[in-house]
């Protein structure tokens, strides 16, 4: 729980002495009012989440004001190579842009996935209202290749599945409703919408399901066949923890997944993935991704959530919020 004091509102530094808890909402508000002073003005409508090897997505940010987690209270590191710890705030085709050069798995933060969605509830805080999101992925679908995009049309969250939502924690109802649909998370018109973008600039697009492992092992060929089965065509181990507390906080999603490396199904052949290889397919696909985004955020249209904090609320609340 976040200190008072008195009126006076907190300074940056006072704010990045406080101690966190990702499930008090007050404190989302204290993190949400470190940013804002570090970016003024600037009300960001498109959160962009980088996967791994995916920051150049983010690094096209015109007039960009980089913000890094270590002047965040409550942020971790995002210590996995492929990922920068910082936030970049900008434009990109005249949309203004928060984007998350560094996400936080939670394989990384002892599976607390509250820890590690805080960055889409501090997206929609700030004025989010549309987030695309991007990881990179194994394939299992076997008609995918090195370097193809897969757009994302359902999920499964293996970790969820099991108890581990990143919503669990969160009994304030300033968070939202918990009995959040899944239904629609990757909303049908912006799949359309990119699809269209693909044809447009002559890039391969597949669709496909998305399925979420604990990590960071990577699966053994049985545990790929098993995901076959259920019907998944890409398998990672990020994205479906953001994708559910966007939904509960009503912001519309887009995804896709870089396919890095094709999942082995064979336990007799010895393919073993690693990270510095999907690091160079990343490196070297970066490219049509960076394209991709830029594309589809110009083509984004305007689209309204109901901020969290309405009128009232933030006349009841204590002084680091005073100025949203
Ligand atoms: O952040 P993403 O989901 O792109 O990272 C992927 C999944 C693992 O963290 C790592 C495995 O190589 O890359
Ligand atoms: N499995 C899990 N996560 C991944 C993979 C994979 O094969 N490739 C990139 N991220």
């Amino acid at each position: 729980m976040v200190a008072e004091k008195g009126t006076e509102p907190l300074t940056l530094q006072e704010l990045l002495e406080l101690k966190i808890d990702a499930s008090n909402f007050m404190d989302n508000v204290a993190v949400a009012k470190a940013i804002k002073l570090q970016i003024g003005e600037f009300k960001p409508e498109i959160g962009i989440i980088c996967g791994s090897g995916l920051t150049p997505i983010g690094e096209q940010l015109e007039k960009a004001i980089i913000v890094p987690y270590s002047q965040i209270p409550g942020f971790p590191r995002a210590e996995v190579p492929g990922h920068t710890a910082a936030l970049a705030f900008g434009e990109l085709e005249g949309k203004k842009i928060m984007c998350m050069l560094g996400r936080f798995h939670p394989y990384e933060y002892n599976m607390d996935l509250t820890l590690c969605s805080m960055p889409v509830r501090i997206m929609h805080l700030l004025g989010v209202q549309t987030l695309i999101v991007s990881n990179a992925a194994g394939a299992i679908n076997r008609n995918f290749e090195f370097g193809d995009l897969m757009l994302i049309k359902d999920q499964i969250f293996l970790p969820g599945l099991a108890g581990y939502s990143p919503i669990v924690k969160l009994k304030d109802p300033h968070f939202g409703n918990c009995f959040v649909s899944m239904h629609s998370a990757y909303d049908k018109s912006l799949r359309t919408l990119a699809k269209k973008v693909a044809k447009d600039i002559d890039l391969k697009l597949h669709e496909g399901i998305y399925v979420m492992s604990g990590g960071p092992q990577y699966e053994s060929p049985a545990e790929v066949m098993l995901y076959k089965t259920v019907g998944a065509d890409a398998l990672g181990m990020s994205t479906c923890h953001e994708v559910t507390v966007a939904r509960q906080c009503g912001i519309r999603v887009v995804g896709f997944s870089l396919i890095t490396n094709i999942g082995n199904l064979d336990a007799d052949n010895a393919a073993e993935v690693t990270h510095d290889e999907v690091l160079d397919v990343a490196k070297f696909a970066a490219n049509h991704a960076t394209k991709f985004v830029r594309q589809l955020v110009k083509e984004l249209d305007d689209y309204t959530v109901p901020p969290l904090l309405d009128k009232k609320t933030k006349e009841r609340m204590p002084m680091y919020v005073h100025e949203f």
